[in-house]
């Protein structure tokens, strides 16, 4: 709701208040509706100032109500009315205004900020653009080019931009309402048909075509198959081109096909998923408002390979003490240089001082007695780091934390290795470090409530997206990776090639193909673990025999590349041919098509015509299937976390929603039918069999993803 009270005699002041960050819900907007007809009919009130409870303008639009009924006053008249309004109307931002909070600030006739608040319309975020009046007040008010780049990208702006903008008219480090409530009292009276944005003229630049044009252009290829980004343009197009009136019918048109696109479904899911996967929970029953964390001062980093300078990056970033070790002292010199540039590089894009001082390097563990975090990062062999946490659990103080990121070892096996084995867990980065948002926290039988609320914590303080996940083979993004990487090689024997799979992916939304990815993360990664598991069969040359392992078939495709020292873009040759080892413009290569042909022709496979469909079905509805096997086994709490790992960790693209909200709009009775009759065809391929839980989810009418959490807990209660 708004509250109206009168301040200082002569100002209406409007409070919103809908913690905790007053979303302009129905009741929100009834208030402001009531409060603002009080203040136009009270004569004694010259002017009005609005503002928000608790330190927060508004965080815009009510998401919650997106997906009911709309009721209550709308937006849009409602902020013309202000805007019309025979009394100056000032807003008073504090903390946020976002979406629907700046359109309604944009409707008032001043703004003032205060210095540390941040205004922007991240709309396009949800799949969306600013629907009540943004799109064309704001081009008016600060230009085509700003305003542009405001909407396409949703970025938020300081006070400090949005007063050079002239978004807002005036920064206070005071307490902002009382600053506006002074400001209104000065402006009463004071003719307002400057100040009303909706009737200024858009100023554009001389070569306003050619902008528009390099923005669509730029958004197309950003963009991935999402539609919200092109909508935006063509919304502050109609701001360049048409008057008010006609532009907000085309805004209003532009929104209601976004409104009612899935896109825009999968992005307000993924909006609540992100909020979700903090209220982390274990089959212990042990919970994230019910496990406090412990304070984390000063860290420790255990092998400076890529990975342990950019874990080392994000810590010293986050203002965390580091110690960095690595005990060969050759390395360790170049690590030292490469993080010194890393840093440098981040403060420069931050404009902040490089946090170079925060670390300490060695190269002798004993200078991690102190410490009281250690994340070791040391070269992926379970001998070598089961030895390091030994040595770690001698060494540190009583009651430090021990975390592995290993991208798929057994968290309890290191555990064993420990004094404490319940302050041990893994804290699975992805590569680099210091760039990707995701971290798998992973908890093994023995970990404790308290080292995963700990780490959890740990991962928000630098940035990081965590989703708590239990320990199994490969963790949650790597075990749903296996199918999805199976298919796509069997798809190459049954007739495909690497560059019409990685396109129909690409198509679909992702960042890269399969093949592509595997050229940039080196294809001798997974052959060593394969070759750690038996899996590999040198020289494996005919017979049916070196397509089977423990009567499940298998692929030796990459393992033959492997063989020829085809790692990838590390070495110039993989799945593409680069122009020397590390470029990244992977071209098709016809060695290996021949080399596929003559592979085929080796195992009697007879190459088939392969289409999209396909393709999609089998390398996207295998990797779902086993994300239902990951729930069915309880690795992890709920579809949410799932979503957000592969689209945080694995370029899932965020408007699909991630695959398991994209089983939702496939229809889970389509998935669990399409998986069958593959299995059908395939029998010897096990991770096409539909899981139980799928089964039991589509058997009970396929209930909407917010409520499978229930039908999880009743389905593991029965194992
Ligand atoms: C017409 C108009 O053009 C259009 C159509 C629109 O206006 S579309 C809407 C445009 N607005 C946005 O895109 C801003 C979305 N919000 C945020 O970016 C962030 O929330 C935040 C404001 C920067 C605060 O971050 P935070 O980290 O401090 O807390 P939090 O955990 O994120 O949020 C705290 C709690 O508030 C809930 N919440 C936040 N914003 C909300 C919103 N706009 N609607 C409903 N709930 C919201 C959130 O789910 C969480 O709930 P719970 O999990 O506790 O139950």
């Amino acid at each position: 709701m708004a509250q109206y009270t009168r301040v200082s005699g002569s100002v209406g002041l409007i409070t919103l208040q809908s913690p905790p960050v007053n979303a302009l819900s129905a009741a929100v907007r009834q208030g402001i509706v009531d409060s603002m007809q009080r203040a136009l009919s009270e004569p004694e009130v010259k002017s009005v100032v609005i503002c928000g409870q608790n330190g927060i303008f508004s965080g815009g639009a009510d998401i919650k109500e997106f997906g009911g009924q709309m009721s209550g006053p709308p937006l849009i008249p409602m902020i013309h009315a202000i805007e019309a309004a025979s009394k100056p109307v000032v807003a008073a931002i504090e903390g946020i205004a976002l979406g629907g909070g700046l359109e309604l600030a944009l409707g008032c006739h001043y703004r003032i900020a205060h210095s540390k608040a941040r205004v922007g319309l991240p709309e396009v975020t949800l799949g969306l653009l600013p629907g009540a009046g943004g799109s064309q007040r704001l081009p008016r008010l600060i230009g085509v080019p700003a305003a542009l780049d405001l909407i396409t990208t949703g970025r938020y702006v300081t006070a400090a931009e949005a007063l050079k903008f002239g978004l807002v008219d005036q920064i206070t480090d005071h307490n902002t309402v009382n600053v506006a409530v002074k400001f209104a009292q000065r402006v009463a009276g004071q003719p307002l048909d400057a100040r009303r944005i909706s009737t200024y003229p858009c100023l554009c630049p001389p070569d306003v075509d050619v902008l528009f044009e390099e923005v669509m252009q730029r958004v197309r290829r950003t963009a991935r198959g999402a539609i919200a980004p092109i909508a935006c343009v063509q919304a502050v197009r109609a701001a360049a081109t048409l008057p008010y009136n006609q532009g907000m019918e085309r805004e209003r048109e532009l929104m209601a096909t976004l409104f009612t696109s899935g896109q825009t479904r999968a992005l307000q899911y993924f909006f609540f998923a992100q909020r979700a996967v903090g209220r982390w929970s274990m089959p212990s029953g042990a919970r994230w408002d019910t496990s406090k964390p412990r304070p984390v001062h000063k860290a420790a980093v255990i092998g400076l390979g890529t990975m342990g300078r950019g874990i080392t990056v994000a810590l010293a970033q986050a203002g965390f003490s580091v110690v960095a070790v690595e005990t060969q002292e050759k390395q360790l010199m170049e690590a030292k240089q490469a993080i010194s540039g890393m840093l440098e590089r981040g403060a420069k894009r931050r404009g902040v001082a490089p946090a170079l001082d925060k670390i300490n390097y060695g190269c002798n563990i004993q200078s991690v007695a102190d410490v009281d975090l250690v994340i070791e990062a040391v070269f992926e062999d379970m001998a070598l780091k089961k030895k390091v946490f030994q040595q770690l659990s001698a060494v540190c103080k009583a009651g430090t934390f021990l975390c592995s990121n290993t991208s798929g070892l057994d968290i309890d096996q290191l555990a064993c290795q420990t004094r404490n084995p319940e302050l041990v867990v893994g804290m699975h980065f992805f590569a680099p470090a210091h760039v990707m948002k995701l971290l798998e926290v992973v908890y093994g039988p023995k970990s404790s409530p308290l080292a995963v609320a700990t780490a959890m914590q740990l991962g928000k303080k630098i940035g990081k997206v965590s989703v708590a996940v239990g320990n199994c083979r490969g963790f949650v993004g790597n075990r749903m990776l296996k199918p999805y990487l199976e298919q796509a090689l069997f798809l190459l024997e049954e007739g495909a090639t690497p560059e019409f799979v990685d396109q129909v992916l690409e198509e679909f939304g992702f960042a890269m193909g399969v093949f592509r990815m595997s050229d940039l993360s080196g294809l001798d990664v997974g052959w060593k673990v394969r070759m750690a598991d038996g899996l590999v069969v040198p020289n494996s040359t005919t017979g049916q025999a070196t397509r089977l392992r423990q009567g499940r078939r298998y692929s030796p495709l990459g393992d033959l590349l492997c063989e020829q020292g085809r790692f990838g873009q590390k070495t110039g040759r993989g799945w593409y041919q680069y122009n020397k080892p590390g470029s990244q413009v992977a071209k098709p290569d016809p060695w290996l098509h021949s080399f596929l042909d003559e592979y085929r022709a080796r195992h009697t496979l007879v190459a088939r015509r392969i289409d999209h469909q396909e393709v999609l079905e089998r390398c996207l509805y295998s990797m779902i299937n086993e994300g239902f096997r990951i729930l069915e086994d309880g690795i992890a709490a709920g579809p949410e976390d799932i979503d957000i790992i592969y689209v945080f960790g694995y370029s899932w693209p965020r408007h699909r929603g991630g695959p398991m909200f994209y089983a939702t709009t496939v229809g889970l009775n389509k998935v669990l039918e399409r998986l069958e009759h593959y299995h059908q065809a395939h029998p010897d391929v096990p991770s096409l069999q539909p899981c139980d839980l799928l089964r039991k989810l589509v058997a009970s009418g396929s209930p909407p993803i917010q409520k499978w959490r229930e039908v999880i807990k009743k389905v593991r209660s029965q194992l």
